[in-house]
């Protein structure tokens, strides 16, 4: 098992081949040492609550013996304040000493920036260096680039000008001797006229010669001076300018007035995170010209500056190389790997590492501790909310529990679960009250609801002023199905079912024809088979109603071989029933994700019984006030599905008869007799 992770976690290909200077994954594996593994970054070894811990497994807070968030104490360090997550620290570690790029990909608010960030702490700052931009007196429209260590940029500078003021002053005593002997002489001949002007000249000839000398101070482009940690830069969304550096335009551009070009010099995210790390985020939403240069920069470890606006007169300036030696961590949800530069992701592939973040941890004594100090943490890193009573932390963690959608684990979600912490917090700053109480956070768990969830009631009361959800009675062809919206909202969309004589055609509309025909598909084999019907003479016509936000094809399998089975044999189904799950081609019902959701969407539109997959059991974490308005029922098989949904014996007992006895033959062949040759 060791080995497989061992692998997995090495870069892939080139990066074993790339320099000698860089070692490989193995050599760093050597290289730890215990303090390398400690302090709460990858670590087992159990974190300082400043508190007492009892053997309580069942305690909410894993055993901790507080009384409020005020008695715990939350680690300073940003690596420690990391919970979860395990193969990602370990990536980040690993990375941080190899030099290696990482694509971080994963859920909103599972701590990709906070990783990122926290490599900084575990990259070494005593070689960070500082930046400088020199006129060039051969081409000024090239200015020069020089590397110094960190805190020298701020002396070469100071030097510089000190130089300058140095100069000047003197040429400006010369200039006032100069031009008091010439009003002196033009007063002597009698000429003050001329002697003014010639004071004039003088002066303007020494202002400009002041000038050229103070174009000689550098420009301390990248100063790393107090600088405690490697730099982080995040240019997630920036603009090219941003991101690769720029040269400001200049009005005046000559006739003495001008800025030397060295002067208009900005350094970009590139430039800055030079030796540090550079993050990010929606990584596909760079534009194509912004992940080809950086891709030059990650290649070269330098890139000059010029101006990214082709009518400014910056564009005329390009800079030597500035380097840009950084550790990129690339991040994204999902979708960001379709719409990623192709190169860009084969670049990180051979150079580095590929991480997906968790969603969910599992459930443990240590778990519940570290989610208690995270409540600290919101609270603290806040600075104004009241803090938290144990009530208060634990209803936090039942949160957790029940946003995890999955028995025996907590969500990683973090950044919607520090936003239940601050709206309850808020709460209790309201009433200036002294604790956040469990209470305020059951007040912030109705006030905090997502859009998603916003909309899925707004649906719930359109549909039953238009009374348009149905949670009585039977229709043929008519089923509940469910649907999630975003990640935390659960919504009813019924899905009827015609059919009429035709060419076997699958008839919704837009995306619905995807998935319906899908889904038709994936149990025609049941439906020819169960309703003797050669669906080949029939046209299925498919109806998602109102709208198809949410509609998955795949956990709206159950609903729509029901609502078809029911249109073929015209039976009745009941609407005191919903139902969500997904269908093998033999009949047998499969999980789906957001169970919980779906089934307290049931409940808050008046169905009686929810229909869910028996794999998704231990899934079900529905509030206490949704436990008595729904009785929920696991199935395995459709023909379960069929007898709870559908209504009017004896048809129905005839039709569920059937589909038992079919299924009980496909059993039969499904299995291989004991002794029988291993089919070729
Ligand atoms: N694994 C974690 N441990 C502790 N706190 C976390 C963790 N992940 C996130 N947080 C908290 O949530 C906040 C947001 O996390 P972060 O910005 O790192 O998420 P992200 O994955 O980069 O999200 P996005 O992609 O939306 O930017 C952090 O500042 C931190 O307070």
């Amino acid at each position: 098992m060791s080995n497989e992770r061992d692998t997995e976690d090495r870069p892939v290909d080139g990066a074993s081949e790339s320099s000698d200077h860089d070692p490989g994954p193995d050599d760093v594996e050597e290289e730890s040492t215990p303090e390398d593994s400690g302090g709460g970054f990858g670590s087992d070894v159990d974190v300082e609550f400043d508190a007492e811990i009892s053997e309580d497994d069942d305690d909410l807070l894993g055993g901790l013996r507080v009384e409020s968030t005020e008695d715990i104490k939350v680690p300073e360090k940003l690596v420690d304040q990391v919970i979860g997550q395990d193969h990602a620290q370990e990536i980040v570690r690993k990375a941080a000493k190899q030099r290696r790029h990482i694509l971080m990909i994963g859920s909103p608010g599972t701590g990709k920036s906070m990783l990122a960030k926290a490599m900084t702490q575990l990259l070494p700052n005593e070689d960070l260096q500082d930046v400088l931009i020199y006129h060039n007196p051969d081409d000024g429209n090239e200015p020069k680039v020089r590397t110094v260590p960190a805190g020298k940029g701020d002396q070469i500078v100071d030097a510089h000008k000190e130089e300058a003021r140095k100069r000047n002053t003197m040429r400006t005593i010369l200039m006032w001797l100069i031009i008091i002997v010439i009003l002196g002489y033009s007063l002597f001949i009698g000429n003050i006229l001329l002697g003014i002007i010639a004071a004039a000249i003088i002066y303007l000839a020494f202002k400009y010669a002041n000038r050229g000398s103070d174009a000689m101070i550098p420009n301390l482009l990248i100063n790393n001076a107090d600088r405690t940690t490697a730099p982080f830069e995040d240019v997630t969304g920036a603009h090219a300018g941003a991101l690769l550096g720029d040269v400001r335009h200049d009005p005046f551009q000559s006739g003495g007035m001008e800025t030397p070009s060295h002067d208009r010099v900005e350094a970009g995210g590139i430039h800055k995170s030079h030796r540090g790390v550079l993050f990010i985020d929606e990584i596909n939403t760079l534009d194509v010209r912004s992940q080809q240069h950086l891709m030059t920069a990650i290649q070269e470890g330098e890139f000059s500056i010029t101006g990214q606006s082709e009518r400014s007169s910056g564009a005329m300036v390009q800079t030597e190389p500035v380097p840009c030696d950084f550790i990129m961590v690339a991040a994204g949800n999902r979708d960001a790997l379709e719409n990623m530069h192709p190169a860009l992701r084969s670049r990180i592939k051979g150079y580095g590492y590929e991480v997906f973040m968790d969603d969910t941890i599992e459930d443990t004594p240590e778990m519940r501790r570290k989610y208690a100090r995270f409540v600290a943490q919101e609270v603290e890193n806040d600075g104004r909310l009241p803090h938290f009573t144990r009530e208060a932390v634990e209803e936090v963690i039942l949160e957790a529990k029940r946003r995890s959608g999955r028995k025996g684990h907590l969500t990683l979600l973090f950044r919607s679960l520090g936003g239940l912490v601050r709206v309850a917090g808020d709460i209790a700053r309201a009433e200036d009250a002294e604790f956040t109480t469990r209470d305020h956070v059951l007040q912030a768990k109705k006030r905090s609801r997502s859009i998603e969830q916003q909309l899925a009631d707004t649906y719930i009361e359109r549909y039953s002023d238009y009374d348009m959800t149905m949670n009585e009675g039977g229709v043929v062809g008519r089923v509940n199905g469910l649907a999630v919206m975003g990640d935390d909202s659960g919504i009813v969309k019924p899905i009827m079912a015609e059919v009429t004589q035709g060419h076997g055609e699958v008839i919704a509309t837009g995306k619905l024809q995807e998935i319906a025909q899908e889904s038709v598909q994936n149990v025609s084999a049941i439906i020819k088979k169960f309703t003797n019907q050669d669906i080949n003479e029939l046209d299925v016509h498919i109806q998602f109603l109102q709208s198809y936000e949410g509609v998955e094809g795949d956990s709206a399998s159950i609903s729509i071989a029901t609502a078809v089975i029911s249109a073929l044999e015209e039976i009745p189904i009941a609407q005191d029933v919903a139902m969500t799950g997904s269908l093998s081609v033999r009949g047998d019902v499969l999980p789906v994700g957001g169970v919980t959701h779906k089934i307290e969407a049931a409940a808050k539109a008046g169905i009686d019984t929810v229909i869910i997959p028996k794999s998704n059991e231990q899934d079900v974490m529905i509030e206490d006030e949704y436990e008595e308005q729904v009785e929920v029922v696991p199935v395995s098989h459709i023909s379960e599905v069929l007898e709870i949904a559908l209504v009017g014996e004896p048809e129905k007992d005839g039709l569920v008869d059937r589909l038992k006895n079919i299924t009980t033959a496909l059993e039969r062949d499904r299995q291989v007799p004991s002794g029988s040759p291993t089919p070729q």
